[in-house]
């Protein structure tokens, strides 16, 4: 029988090591230790080469850890065959990216339609409406039917959230999620996406090099040549203030969540 559990993932120990082409170990991830809970939003910032693509790959349980234990809903995945990683995958997790990944020549709705036809029962025969009103939490109901390419960078990540929260995710990764967009309109589609994550009760993991966009988490870590710190507070001497880590410029308070730590909002 299931743990009853509010934590949604845990890391234990996790490494992840690769042999290099001269037969040595490189070791990308060591002894990470993570738990994330139902309406948490925790940012990972790292520096380029830390590891973070590889800690995603590991966190949306689309590769195992070389040692170490991951926990989905209290359930351990490491004797999980690949296919039933595939299904919790497909069932239980969101993915955000930096760059909308929206399907050409579809609609907003056919985008935001297109995870229900994985699905089954009730999802799947009321996909439309499901979609529909997904894209209307992210206010732009109005633009269902118009083409990605026709939106700007801002509504098309607006869809790509719809996308990803429409099955009603457990946990949301969001990758770089503002990286193509300006600081404005990247402030506003994080706050959309802090805001619709804490309303559907799944966890929000944000990946980021960028200290504004991690901001808008409550709580922070650091990864660093593989190994992950919490941060007591995030700055940009606690991230060794790393070339392409900008110091501390924080987001507009008025778009901070309200349950952002009020320093935050300073
Ligand atoms: N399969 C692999 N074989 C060899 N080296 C690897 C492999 N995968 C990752 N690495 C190395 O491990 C380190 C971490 O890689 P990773 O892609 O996770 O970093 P990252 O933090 O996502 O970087 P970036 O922000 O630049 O995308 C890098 O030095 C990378 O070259």
């Amino acid at each position: 029988m299931r743990a009853v559990t509010t934590s949604i993932l845990r890391l234990d120990g996790v490494t992840r090591t690769v042999e290099l082409p001269d037969g040595a170990a490189l070791d990308i991830l060591r002894g990470v230790d993570l738990e994330v809970s139902v309406g948490d939003h925790v940012s990972i910032v790292g520096r380029s080469g830390s590891g973070k693509t590889t800690l995603l790959n590991l966190l949306g349980l689309l590769d195992k850890p070389t040692s170490g234990s991951i926990y989905f809903d209290g359930v351990s995945t490491d004797s999980l065959s690949s296919r039933s990683r595939d299904r919790t995958r497909g069932r239980h997790v969101g993915f955000i990216f930096q760059q909308f990944n929206l399907l050409a020549g579809r609609t907003a709705l056919e985008n935001v339609v297109t995870p229900l036809l994985y699905a089954s029962g009730k999802q799947f025969w009321r996909r439309e409406k499901l979609a529909l009103e997904m894209l209307d939490r992210v206010g732009l109901g109005h633009r269902a039917r118009s083409m990605p390419e026709t939106l700007s960078g801002g509504e098309q990540q607006r869809v790509a959230i719809a996308r990803a929260l429409v099955r009603g995710p457990r946990l949301i990764l969001a990758d770089e999620p503002t990286g193509a967009l300006d600081i404005e309109t990247g402030a506003t589609v994080m706050a959309l996406l802090d805001d619709v994550a804490e309303q559907s009760g799944a966890a929000l993991i944000t990946i980021t090099h960028d200290i504004n966009v991690a901001a808008l988490a409550r709580r922070h870590y650091r990864l660093d040549r593989g190994v992950l710190s919490a941060l007591a507070e995030l700055g940009g001497a606690a991230l060794g203030a790393a070339p392409g880590i900008a110091s501390v410029v924080s987001p507009p308070a008025a778009l901070l969540p309200s349950s952002a730590p009020k320093e935050l909002a300073r």
